[in-house]
């Protein structure tokens, strides 16, 4: 494994052994889940480019969080393959070692640590050697105090860095959890619902947020709120899922205008 070490600004990405030169960081194929006979996936085929911004649609039962299952390791998938970049088969590993390998989702609840202060969270949530003891308040190397500090600022927390989790606003909450992802340096983020019971102002910072991590980060957005989706996707793929598959993928304005889609869902 390399490290590039002198690079200790947010961005820093240590180098796994993930083959992305296709320029592809997740390949879905063929991925079904039967539950007793019934298919919450079903042939389902998707791809993730590196540094994409993805969203994902469908109406309720669509499939959504069994795929995040799948990608995570939580729910096996009945057959098909499913590849983090060419070569890293995610059916073979645990949840904790697809984690491990740069795989991060964040739950539609926050769950930061509410009596620690938004610092100590992030730094809880850095990669370290857990052999060495107890993590809190073991001394930060300078790399790591500034990598908290870019994230934080990324996050736009400094200024309640030492307050305790417990009590920030429900945006802050979930920013803070993001903070706690990227500080374990995932090359994937699965993302569900990200902006559900935010304020307008509070939406409006996410959106910015996640344009802020395209790029370094390739991402999956799961979201309801069709004008959120709108305003984060710009030009990039929406991909709309219908009955455990693909129904439609491209612009949301292509999408929006796809007869299809408007039946199955905006429409409704
Ligand atoms: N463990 C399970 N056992 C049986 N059926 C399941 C199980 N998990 C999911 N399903 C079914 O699979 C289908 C897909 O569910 P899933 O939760 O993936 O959809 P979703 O697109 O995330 O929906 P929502 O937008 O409502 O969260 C649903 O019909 C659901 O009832």
């Amino acid at each position: 494994m390399t490290d590039s070490g002198s690079d200790a600004s947010y961005g820093h990405v240590a180098t796994r052994d993930v083959d992305t030169r296709h320029g592809v960081i997740l390949y879905l194929e063929d991925i079904t889940v039967s539950f007793d006979g019934f298919k919450a996936l079903n042939k389902l085929n998707l791809d993730i480019g590196v540094g994409e911004l993805r969203c994902i649609i469908g109406p309720n039962g669509a499939g959504k969080t069994t795929m995040m299952d799948v990608i995570t390791g939580k729910t096996p998938p009945t057959s098909g393959t499913a590849f983090f970049g060419q070569n890293v088969d995610l059916t073979k590993l645990s949840e904790t070692e697809i984690a491990h390998a740069g795989i991060g989702r964040k739950f539609q609840r926050p769950t930061v640590f509410e009596n620690h202060s938004v610092f100590e969270n992030l730094e809880l949530a850095m990669k370290t050697d857990k052999r060495v003891g107890p993590t809190l308040f073991a001394k930060l190397t300078g790399q790591q105090a500034d990598a908290i500090g870019s994230t934080l600022e990324l996050i736009r927390l400094t200024h309640e860095a030492w307050r305790p989790a417990g009590l920030l606003s429900h945006g802050q909450k979930q920013w803070l959890e993001i903070g706690m992802l990227l500080m374990q340096e995932p090359m994937l983020l699965l993302l569900d619902e990200p902006v559900a019971g935010m304020t307008d102002a509070e939406t409006e910072r996410t959106g910015e947020l996640l344009n802020e991590l395209k790029g370094r980060h390739s991402l999956m957005v799961v979201e309801h709120d069709m004008d959120f989706v709108t305003s984060i996707a710009g030009n990039g793929k929406v991909t709309v899922l219908h009955e455990g598959s693909v129904l439609a993928e491209g612009s949301m304005a292509q999408v929006q205008a796809d007869q299809r889609v408007i039946e199955v869902y905006l429409g409704r």
